[in-house]
């Protein structure tokens, strides 16, 4: 941390209504507003109190960030609260989302103007890691000055051995003495407190890079793993890796290395041969660190890779560990895990092996050389060409110039895994896709368009969805079935954005989802997955998304909406019922209409539900049926994917979807007659059978009626 800008003060605000703020109180040293406080602050999400945009630049140096905690700040200098993510929230007034609960809304209404949202900006994650990169030069700089002047000074205690036996002993002057030693006493606290500065600031560098990289990698890794194999979130690891790297003693070694010629120098000033033993060592180190580096880098990056794999592994096990546990599955899942650790282990064990014997040879060699300094020094001595006390001074001198070069090498294995772990974080934050800054749209109304879906995940060959294409006004809802594995599912997920199509478009309100705000979509939009997941924490904060300005309303609303109120009522904690990760202790259906109020909070004008009813009892098929009604009520596009028939009496449309195409599309009616295979109208719906999703029972094949209704209807 620089000294013009390091944290005098950090307040950690923890993100728990109920607990009170903790406060961490750091020293004044190197006072000044941190980075890291004005990078959160420029990065916090607003909380209840209004306040307006913030500019795309930097947060005004020392002022603290308006919050709800901070007016009552006792304490000076930056804020750090953290409950506060890295996204900036859309400065829609809260005030104004109470007013309008469920105030999501575009033109829906049609009299009130098209609300507007102020999009969220560009999100450069490449910019972040510059920065970040930048603090730490910046503080390395300055580093590097108190490293020279430690250096420096350590030269006193040699220097004051070769007065001492030199000038002292043969003048035996007291005075001399004591003024020398007064000199050097104060020379050697300096040095200790230069060196324990310098330490400060690497400590407190590895803390800046933490908060400017953490919050950036997080959003990076998230919006990777969407597309990637889910190691991205791993990257953190690396974070926490690389700043283990910056407070340890290597860095400091690598650091003082430099300075090594600055004390050969000086040896040579004693006698050039004692000078030529000490470059002779020097480069002898040079060449075992080389070759050490050769040696191990590829177990270093074999045992880095498994161990991410066992990493990975393990993850998933704390996910599925109920699973694992119920069909007795640890000792495999242990032996999975255990088959990669033990690839990191023995890859680690071969570069540790390695890094051990160059160490212990430049160890050897060092000592060697003291040998060497002492013996020809004493030889030089009794030639009369040096004294006794500069052969004395010269080893100390030697000593202390390889010194750093030993410690670089001992400390090799942590530099190249902090290497790598850079290279991670720099890749995943580099090659993530800048977010543009958006145009500044009206929320959507639910005009929904697809056209052409062409869908092959990567990797593979297999067509999931072929040439999709269909459209829906605001409002209007369609049910899509068919069998198995039809593409439902990926259709669903490509609607809302989750997945992107290999090819065409899908488009709200006429604009493709990948040029929306991201951020205005997501709060625009409703998903129900098919495998539903809670967060872990308060049911209220479940149903309203985790978001800090969700109002008590909005959030009774959506419960309301999906006829949970009474079962959320019943449990002892109600609203604040806290879901465990596994969405404990509620049951299945439960989080199913928990997910679906979640779903239409904050009243959305598009959502998309899949199979929302597959663990509803007859009470939560009525809440969702309800639910839709309120939809075409409030004119939501909804889209459902279900295998039960009893969803299709309340939409207007029915999609039949086998093997990746539409193989029917059109008004309710219209396809269930075709599904019924009766030709004849009838005056009002008729529910399909209890059990069968039209087309899918027995006789009902699906392929055989195919091109009804088509793409557009
Ligand atoms: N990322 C992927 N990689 C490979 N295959 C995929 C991928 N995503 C989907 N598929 C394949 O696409 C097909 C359709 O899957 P999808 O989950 O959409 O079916 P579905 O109609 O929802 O089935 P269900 O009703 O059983 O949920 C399946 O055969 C599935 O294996």
């Amino acid at each position: 941390m620089s000294p013009h800008n390091s944290a005098a003060t950090l307040r950690l605000v923890p993100a728990h209504r109920v607990v009170p703020p903790r406060l961490v109180r750091l020293p004044r040293f190197l006072t000044g507003p941190s980075p890291m406080a004005r990078w959160l602050a420029r990065h916090r999400i607003a909380a209840e109190r209004p306040r307006p945009p913030e500019p795309p630049g930097e947060a005004p140096a020392g002022t603290a960030p308006q919050g709800r905690i901070t007016p009552a700040s006792p304490l000076p200098g930056p804020v750090i609260e953290a409950d506060r993510g890295p996204i900036r929230r859309p400065p829609t007034p809260p005030e104004e989302r109470r007013r309008e609960p469920g105030g999501g809304g575009g033109g829906a209404g049609g009299a009130a103007p098209p609300r507007f949202h102020k999009p969220v900006g560009p999100e450069d994650f490449g910019r972040a890691l510059r920065l970040g990169v930048q603090a730490v030069r910046r503080n390395l700089g300055l580093v590097m000055v108190l490293t020279c002047a430690t250096n420096l000074l350590i030269l006193a205690i040699p220097i004051y051995l070769f007065q001492i036996s030199d000038r002292v002993l043969t003048s035996r002057s007291v005075d001399t003495l004591v003024m020398l030693t007064i000199v050097i006493a104060a020379a050697v606290v300096l040095q200790a407190v230069f060196d324990a500065v310098r330490r400060f600031v690497l400590m407190r560098t590895a803390v800046e890079v933490a908060a400017r990289l953490g919050a950036p990698i997080l959003s990076a890794a998230s919006a990777a793993a969407l597309h990637g194999t889910g190691r991205e979130y791993q990257t953190l690891g690396d974070l926490q890796q690389l700043r283990g790297f910056i407070v340890s003693g290597t860095l400091l070694s690598f650091l003082d290395v430099p300075f090594a010629p600055l004390f050969i120098l000086a040896i040579y000033f004693v006698h050039p041969h004692l000078g030529t033993i000490v470059v002779g060592t020097s480069l002898a180190l040079l060449v075992i660190t080389l070759i050490n580096q050769k040696l191990t880098a590829r177990p270093f990056a074999e045992a880095n890779a498994a161990q991410s794999r066992a990493n990975l592994h393990l993850d998933s096990m704390s996910r599925n560990s109920q699973i694992i546990n119920a069909l007795a599955m640890i000792p495999e899942a242990v032996r999975i895990w255990g088959r990669d650790t033990a690839t990191s282990l023995t890859a680690q064990v071969h570069a540790q092996d390695r890094n051990i014997a160059a160490s212990a040879a430049s160890r050897a060699v060092r000592l060697l050389t003291q040998v060497a300094m002492l013996g020809w020094g004493a030889y030089l001595a009794i030639l009369g060409e040096i004294t006794g006390g500069m052969v004395i001074a010269a080893s100390i001198i030697a000593g202390r110039a390889l010194a750093p070069i030993e410690g670089a090498i001992e400390g090799w294995s942590g530099y190249a895994q902090a290497r790598a772990a850079y290279g991670r974080i720099a890749g995943l934050l580099t090659g993530s896709k800048l977010q543009f800054e958006r145009l500044n749209l009206p929320n959507p109304e639910g005009r929904l368009d697809v056209e052409r879906l062409l869908y092959v995940p990567g990797g593979t060959k297999q067509v999931v969805l072929n040439g999709v294409s269909f459209a829906l006004t605001p409002g209007e809802s369609l049910a899509i079935i068919g069998n198995s594995g039809a593409g439902k599912t990926t259709l669903g997920k490509m609607l809302v954005g989750s997945i992107l199509p290999t090819s065409g478009n899908v488009r709200l309100d006429l604009m493709d989802l990948r040029n929306w705000d991201p951020r205005q979509l997501g709060e625009n939009i409703g998903y129900l997955p098919q495998d539903v997941q809670l967060f872990p924490g308060s049911i209220k904060d479940n149903i309203g998304r985790m978001r800090l300005d969700a109002t008590d309303a909005q959030i009774y609303a959506a419960a309301r909406l999906a006829d949970v109120h009474e079962m959320i009522a019943n449990l002892p904690q109600g609203y604040e019922t806290v879901v465990a990760a596994d969405g404990a202790p509620l049951s299945g259906g439960q989080k199913q209409r928990i997910a679906l109020a979640r779903a239409f909070f904050g009243e959305p004008r598009f959502v998309v539900l899949d199979e929302p009813n597959s663990n509803l009892d007859s009470a939560g098929d009525k809440a969702l049926a309800q639910a839709l009604r309120h939809a075409k009520e409030n004119r939501i596009t909804v889209v459902v994917v279900t295998q039960k028939p009893t969803l299709l009496t309340v939409v207007d449309k029915i999609m039949l979807l086998a093997d990746g195409s539409i193989q029917m599309f059109g008004e309710r009616m219209q396809v269930l007659q075709r599904l019924a295979g009766d030709k004849a109208p009838r005056p009002a719906p008729r529910a399909p059978g209890p059990s069968q999703v039209p087309g899918q029972g027995p006789g009902q094949d699906p392929g055989k009626n195919p091109g009804q209704g088509g793409p557009k209807s």
